[in-house]
């Protein structure tokens, strides 16, 4: 999906060669701070490399219309904003850009269910805490079905039973809906469960990756 050739930024990213998201699902994972973020970053054009290039789909990047991009690709930050002051505003909003105005409140709750929120419609999106509103923010990303998704740190402020079955949602999710996931996050042992390829940055650089058939990269 994604082909890194030389890519430098500032001097945060250096990567001279790299495949990403060749499986449904991809882990970058490595110490804080290594440029995890600032990688997503340059893989959704929110930033632009220094040097070399980025392909999506054999496209360089820059080539994609900006609008064209954001649809196919879309990325959870760390800490989202909210666009409206209850949950169901920030679900009217996502519904609004994805032009469809067949979504109930039926829909909205079944996906206030499936990230296990526990929260009513009309919750204001203040109340929420960290790891809420970044599931909320997911939810809206979902609405929107890009066919790559971008999540940085998604299980971070999780406990373990939230973290399993998030794990478990995302693989399904990309199993049902042909949908890409590349995920960053501090923990290794996520690649262990549900990654096709695992990719480790370190103070920018690629330290090591493998993908789960077997083979190194
Ligand atoms: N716009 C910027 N300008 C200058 N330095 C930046 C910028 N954005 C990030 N940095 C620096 O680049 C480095 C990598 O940051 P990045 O957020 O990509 O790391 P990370 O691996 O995602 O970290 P964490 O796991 O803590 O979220 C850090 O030293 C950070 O301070």
């Amino acid at each position: 999906m994604f082909e890194l050739q030389n890519v430098v930024y500032k001097d945060i990213i250096r990567i001279d060669d790299l495949t990403l998201a060749r499986g449904k699902i991809t882990v970058i994972s490595g110490p804080s701070g290594g440029g995890k973020t600032t990688l997503l970053k340059l893989l959704i054009n929110l930033i632009s490399p220094d040097d070399g290039e980025i392909y999506y789909k054999g496209k360089k990047l820059e080539d994609y219309p900006p609008l064209g991009l954001r649809k196919m690709i879309k990325m959870l930050a760390q800490n989202p904003a909210m666009l409206g002051d209850t949950i169901r505003e920030e679900f009217n909003r996502a519904a609004e850009l994805a032009r469809q105005d067949s979504f109930k409140d039926g829909d909205y709750r079944r996906l206030v269910g499936k990230m296990r929120l526990g929260k009513n419609l009309s919750e204001s999106c203040d109340n929420l805490s960290g790891g809420e509103k970044q599931r909320v923010a997911l939810a809206r990303l979902l609405m929107l079905e890009p066919e790559t998704l971008l999540l940085d740190e998604p299980a971070a402020s999780l406990d373990t039973d939230n973290v399993k079955y998030l794990l478990n949602f995302l693989e399904n999710y990309a199993e049902d809906n042909d949908t890409r996931i590349i995920m960053v996050s501090h923990v290794p042992e996520f690649a262990n469960k549900i990654a096709d390829q695992q990719v480790i940055i370190e103070d920018g650089e690629l330290k090591g990756g493998k993908y789960y058939n077997g083979n190194s990269s």
